[in-house]
């Protein structure tokens, strides 16, 4: 569309436009912000708004959205979910003061990955905005990234582009920055959507990039935030500070807390991988809540708690003593009930403080943060009192303690400014207390005691003039009179002046009157003046603070943490588990806290799993259905639990600290990444062989099921062996597999052993008693397993004669001699084997052996066990020995 035919208001518009078009540009035309041209259609698509024209009868159309300037909240929120950008152009100057087009411009550019504001934020999750590059022709790169709404900021620099990817997937931010013509690396691909690309001179050059890190940090070097050598990551903060500069139109960034490179080996690292498999935060359906470790595990109270625990659950700690030491002050919560329930009452009453202080620094507030803020603070003093008891602190308490501020200032500056429930605008007044400045009480008292004011008046010159009669009265033309009936003879004072005469009456003013009426017409405009700047004033006081505002949240922020894991430790019955430096892991009675949950504990088997001494590859076999991938994945979650000090779901637990965690689990689907099932399950095998050390955890679920069998076996098999030889000495790795033929690693290789989810057959159905017992399983069960499922009893028929055949012919190719090593023949022919021990027949009720609860009555403890152990086991055998009201043919139906 030619420019010509256009308003000038709309060439204004092109203008502007022209510098963000990338972004949906809100235009203000008096008190709606509109939308034209494209921009129009997408957010009437987007928003279901109305799409409408400009000049609907001219030539030239232009398509038109608007929404009113009051409601766009709830409008600019659902865009930046939906990743829009939104640049929002306000009227910089008084349209009535305005000659000719009002000015305007871009006051400031939502983005997806720089918001604050809470509507837009989920509480307990931080917001990222990230950037990365590499430095200059080298090898080494970095990532950085920030929650802009609470100021937090970190990164990482590394020569290995995976695993800078690997943190970003993490973190998953909601921006990623890089260098215009940087190509986007294959495993980048999930992150497509997030990424824009930069102007390299504006954002990534060192040169300014130092300067701007050192101003925004206000340092003269690099040396105290840790980045001297790391030019690649001075760059990518440089990336991160050139976008806020430019999106949020402010030059101060003063507020950002002091930038700390991540040191990769002082935490656990779990990649995105093994954050997925172990379903940490999301299910691996995608979903959220029941069945994540998240839902089982956060009991925090407060925003800032909730993203303490999410950030040390992606970063548990590898220091034994720091892990020791925060445990401590979980297990004296867990003890003290009375002291963790008063801690939850008082940290209940605290809102986001860091959230907060940063939208009042940027004067992106409202008054109800104000409030927030002030009723947060309110609280102070008892959790002060809480921490000022008479007992043995521990000491990191201690240090909290020592550090403490109630910020006694600020909560009195906001208790004597502000009224209890102000209005959600700080153009209209009605914001501050009486008392709180003279100014505002005059017109405070004037615009709401107006009258009485000039009832004073009229009473002080009836008096000092001796006009008992004289009158107040008003019109619209004069304003305020006095008026003096034509009965009246005598003289007037003198500083009074006529106005008007009528045919019975003289009308005048006094320069008093005129003053009070002044004051009064104008002071309610006068007060919405005044409360404006108080207000600002009051923000900028408050945002002073900032600093203090920030160490009291980071306080309360670890002290919700501590009671956060005391109080799931006590609801779930946890308990404490003991860490070391060595290798040992030990586990009786774990559990799987998120299985546990869903299931209730009754019907919760636990179970224990050793890697003592030299023993190294756990290789656990079991039909499927059986737990099997439960037991792994819950004791690679245990060991996550014990090194964020928090307790854990087993009765004991001794626990060899680890440096990293691998788990390789079932058939991702990484296709639309161009990825097939069994080149992700390589990848991520191949990462766990190059990156494990002797003192990391490996879980392997399958391995080689996505190929042929031979094949498949043959890696399973080769990786076991590389495995147990691995770091000198062997890698704990916890190995579920259907080859049965692994199982005779066992005693080949040293550091190798078996186990086995023990089934029981009753009645030609499998029983699961979800028991990890030492030894091979004997058989794989499929068949049973696929009966259960439903798959129609002809197919399961057939199978079974199908395997029955195989296994004939397998015996038959037994009997054939091998030639070869051991393995050799113990691998091919195995797989079609005969279970080493004679087969139950399933459907032969006399081939039954003793029924497991005999079995399990028989092993009973009595002695070892509390009544309501008791009432458990019995309520657990109750669910599963029951049959089911339709079946008759189902475990359990003879054991009456
Ligand atoms: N210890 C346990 N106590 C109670 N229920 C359990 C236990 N372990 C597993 N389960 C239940 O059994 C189901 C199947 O467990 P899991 O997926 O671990 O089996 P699997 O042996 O890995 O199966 P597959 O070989 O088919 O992958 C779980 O979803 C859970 O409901």
């Amino acid at each position: 569309m030619s420019k010509t035919k256009l308003t000038p208001m709309l060439e204004q518009y092109l203008r502007i436009k022209e510098d963000y078009p990338d972004a949906l540009l809100f235009f203000r035309m008096g008190d709606f912000y509109e939308l034209f041209f494209e921009d129009a259609e997408t957010a009437a698509r987007v928003l279901q708004i109305t799409l409408t024209s400009r000049n609907p009868n001219a030539e030239t159309k232009v398509p038109m959205a608007g929404v009113p300037h009051h409601a766009t909240e709830e409008y600019l929120r659902q865009l930046l979910e939906q990743g829009y950008k939104v640049a929002i152009c306000d009227q910089v100057e008084d349209p009535r003061q305005a000659k000719g087009l009002v000015k305007r411009e871009v006051t400031r550019v939502l983005t997806p990955g720089t918001v604050v504001e809470d509507s837009t934020l989920s509480a307990k999750t931080s917001n990222y905005l990230a950037a990365v590059c590499w430095h200059g022709g080298s090898k080494t790169g970095a990532a950085a990234w920030i929650d802009f709404s609470t100021g937090q900021w970190t990164g990482v620099q590394s020569k290995h582009q995976v695993q800078l990817w690997q943190w970003l997937i993490k973190i998953q931010p909601q921006e990623v920055l890089m260098p215009e013509g940087t190509e986007l690396p294959e495993q980048a691909q999930v992150l497509r959507d997030k990424i824009q690309f930069c102007p390299y001179n504006g954002y990534f050059e060192p040169g300014r990039a130092r300067e701007r890190l050192l101003q925004a940090q206000d340092v003269a070097s690099l040396t105290p935030l840790d980045l001297e050598d790391k030019p690649a990551l001075v760059q990518a903060c440089g990336a991160l500070l050139a976008y806020l500069h430019t999106t949020q139109r402010c030059e101060d960034l003063s507020h950002l807390g002091q930038f700390q490179p991540i040191q990769p080996n002082r935490f656990l690292q779990l990649d995105e991988v093994t954050e997925r498999n172990l379903e940490l935060f999301q299910r691996l359906d995608g979903g959220k809540g029941p069945g994540t470790l998240w839902h089982a595990l956060d009991r925090t109270l407060t925003p800032m708690g909730g993203r303490l625990l999410q950030q040390r659950l992606r970063q548990p700690w590898r220091d034994l003593r720091t892990i020791t030491a925060h445990q401590g002050v979980v297990a004296l919560l867990v003890d003290d009930d009375g002291l963790r329930q008063s801690l939850r009452e008082r940290l209940d009453a605290v809102y986001d403080l860091e959230r907060l202080t940063t939208r009042i620094f940027l004067g992106r507030c409202t008054p109800k943060d104000f409030i927030a803020l002030r009723n947060s603070l309110k609280a102070l003093p008892a959790l002060q009192s809480l921490l000022e008891e008479d007992r043995q602190w521990p000491e990191l308490l201690g240090q909290e303690k020592r550090a403490w501020d109630n910020l006694d200032d600020v909560r009195e500056l906001l208790e004597r400014s502000l009224v209890d429930a102000p209005p959600l605008v700080i153009t209209e007044g009605g914001l501050f207390r009486h008392g709180f400045d003279p100014e505002l009480d005059e017109l405070l008292d004037l615009s709401e005691d107006g009258e009485g004011r000039l009832q004073e008046l009229l009473h002080k010159e009836q008096q000092a003039s001796s006009l008992p009669k004289l009158k107040l009265g008003y019109n619209r033309v004069f304003g305020y009179y006095f008026e003096l009936s034509k009965a009246h003879k005598g003289p007037v004072p003198d500083h009074f002046i006529r106005r008007q005469t009528l045919v019975n009456a003289e009308r005048y003013i006094t320069e008093e009157l005129k003053t009070i009426e002044d004051k009064v017409f104008s002071a309610a405009e006068k007060r919405k003046g005044l409360e404006y700047n108080l207000f600002q004033n009051l923000r900028e006081q408050v945002a002073a603070h900032r600093e203090r505002v920030m160490a009291v949240a980071g306080i309360l922020a670890r002290l919700d943490y501590w009671q956060g894991l005391a109080h799931a430790a006590r609801q779930w019955e946890w308990s404490q588990p003991e860490l070391h430096s060595g290798l040992d892991l030990r586990i009786i009675g774990g559990r799987h806290p998120a299985v546990e949950a869903t299931q209730g504990r009754t019907d919760y088997i636990p179970n224990d799993v050793r890697i003592e001494g030299d023993d190294r590859v756990l290789l656990i076999t079991g039909p499927n259905m059986a737990g099997k991938s439960t037991v792994l994945r819950q004791t690679a979650i245990i060991c996550i639990l014990a090194q964020i000090g928090s307790f854990v779901p087993a009765r004991e637990g001794w626990i060899g600290l680890c440096d990293r965690i691998f788990t390789r689990v079932g058939a991702s689907d990484n296709l639309a990444q161009g990825q097939s099932t069994f080149m992700v399950e390589m990848t991520e095998t191949a990462r766990i062989l190059r990156q494990a050390s002797r003192n990391s955890l490996v879980i392997l679920d399958e391995i080689g099921r996505g190929t042929s069998t031979f094949d498949g076996l043959a890696l399973a098999w080769a990786v076991v062996e590389d495995l147990v030889q691995r770091g000198h000495g062997g890698v704990r790795t916890l190995f579920a597999t259907h080859y049965h033929e692994l199982t005779d690693l066992e005693g080949q290789l040293p550091g190798v052993r078996n186990y086995n989810i023990a089934v029981k057959e009753w009645r030609g159905d499998i029983v699961f008693l979800r028991r990890l017992v030492p030894g091979p399983a004997d058989r794989s069960y499929g068949i049973e397993v696929s009966q259960l499922a439903g798959v129609p009893q002809g197919v399961v028929k057939r199978a079974k004669a199908i395997l029955a055949q195989l296994e004939e012919k397998s015996r038959g190719l037994r009997h054939t001699p091998e030639k070869g090593s051991h393995r050799q023949q113990s691998l091919l022919p195995g797989l079609f084997d005969p279970p080493e021990k004679p087969q139950p027949e399933p459907t032969a009720p006399q081939d039954q052996g003793p029924h497991p609860l005999e079995e399990a009555l028989q092993e009973l403890d009595l002695n070892g066990m509390t009544p309501l152990d008791a009432l458990n086991l019995l309520s657990r055998w109750k669910h599963e020995w029951t049959p089911p009201h339709d079946s008759q043919d189902t475990p359990g139906t003879s054991s009456s």
